[in-house]
């Protein structure tokens, strides 16, 4: 290697970081050779510390209800999601995620079923901490559930108002943390509605629940499954492209999570999830805060109908994408496949 290559202009970034070596001083595959060196050499490590189990709640005793876009996941009545968690926590899975289905006749324009603290969510938080109080309990704040109109805030004039829709969010959160949730989860993206949920909370005395912000929520056609899931498909009027961040934009996703940050979030979560991996690295390596991504319901059934064709190995397929979300920098990942990929995992 001649000095003068060294210094030549577009060179010198490279060589100060990577030795200039080649093959057959180095070859990269010798440690590829066996199990054992690979497994030594790995980078990046999958676990079952690294999973969030999100499931469905309905109304009902002994209900198992199969959600027909996301094959092997179930809407669950509380006895039965209880059991669930059981399992999930039998399994070493640290925290679930709480999404009820709730009846159409229960969605009005103001929403008002999200803040009733006897409401279906918060009855199944209660249920399960009572069961099982060592398991992380999460709980989605927006109204979409309980608004006639499908959205995640209050509409008027066909605008979804955000002040107003911050309000009622910081209740709704409210009811959820006095029902026993330990974090919080604002999927919103309404602005300002970290400072309103925190301070909510700290005036009610409940300083220890955690905020966990959907801070980069994309308006992404991956949900689809998800409305299908929770019954808001039908009731959704137009899109959610207002509030939800554009797909094109990536600097914005630093300001989310920044403003969220600052109004005192101890947690942010990038959404979807594989189509947004870039995401995931820039806000961990900016922030280097506790960064979790949503491997969301289209990523789910898109594999899982791959598989199911026999086109993909679904073992294989769904560690390899949990393993993409650490190696981006995810902390842990809301997954639809957490309790199969527990099994593995704890193999
Ligand atoms: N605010 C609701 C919410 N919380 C989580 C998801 C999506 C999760 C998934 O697709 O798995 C959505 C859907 C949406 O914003 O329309």
């Amino acid at each position: 290697m001649s000095t003068g290559r060294l210094f030549k202009p577009g060179v010198i970034a490279v060589s100060l970081f990577l030795p200039q070596t080649r093959c057959p001083d180095t070859r990269l595959r010798r440690p590829r050779r066996h199990d054992w060196s690979r497994r030594l050499v790995a980078e990046n490590v999958l676990t079952v510390n690294d999973l969030i189990w999100p499931l469905f709640v309905v109304e009902g005793n002994k209900v198992r209800q199969d959600i027909v876009s996301m094959p092997g996941v179930q809407r669950l009545s509380i006895d039965l999601l209880v059991e669930a968690a059981r399992q999930a926590a039998d399994l070493g899975i640290p925290a679930i995620a709480i999404f009820p289905s709730v009846d159409a006749s229960l969605k009005t324009p103001d929403s008002r079923e999200a803040i009733n603290p006897g409401n279906l969510v918060c009855r199944a938080v209660a249920a399960v901490k009572k069961a099982v109080p060592a398991l992380g309990v999460i709980c989605d704040v927006a109204l979409d559930p309980f608004n006639s109109d499908g959205h995640d805030g209050i509409v008027r004039d066909n605008y979804v108002v955000n002040d107003e829709s911050v309000e009622i969010l910081a209740r709704m959160a409210l009811v959820q943390a006095e029902a026993g949730c330990d974090i919080v989860a604002p999927s919103d993206m309404m602005d300002g509605r970290i400072a309103a949920i925190r301070a909510s909370l700290e005036a009610a005395g409940l300083q220890n629940v955690q905020i966990l912000s959907y801070a980069a929520k994309y308006a992404s056609a991956f949900y689809g499954p998800f409305r299908d899931a929770v019954g808001s498909t039908g009731a959704l009027k137009g899109d959610k492209k207002t509030y939800q961040m554009d797909p094109a934009n990536s600097d914005e996703a630093l300001r989310e999570v920044a403003m969220d940050i600052a109004e005192g979030a101890d947690m942010v979560m990038v959404k979807p999830g594989m189509p947004y991996l870039d995401i995931v690295r820039r806000v961990k390596e900016s922030f280097k805060l506790p960064t979790l991504a949503y491997q969301v319901s289209g990523e789910y059934a898109m594999l899982k109908a791959a598989a199911l064709n026999g086109w993909l190995d679904w073992d294989r397929v769904m560690l390899e994408s949990l393993m993409g979300f650490k190696r981006a920098g995810a902390d842990a990942v809301l997954t639809y496949c957490a309790p199969e990929a527990a099994r593995l995992l704890n193999k």
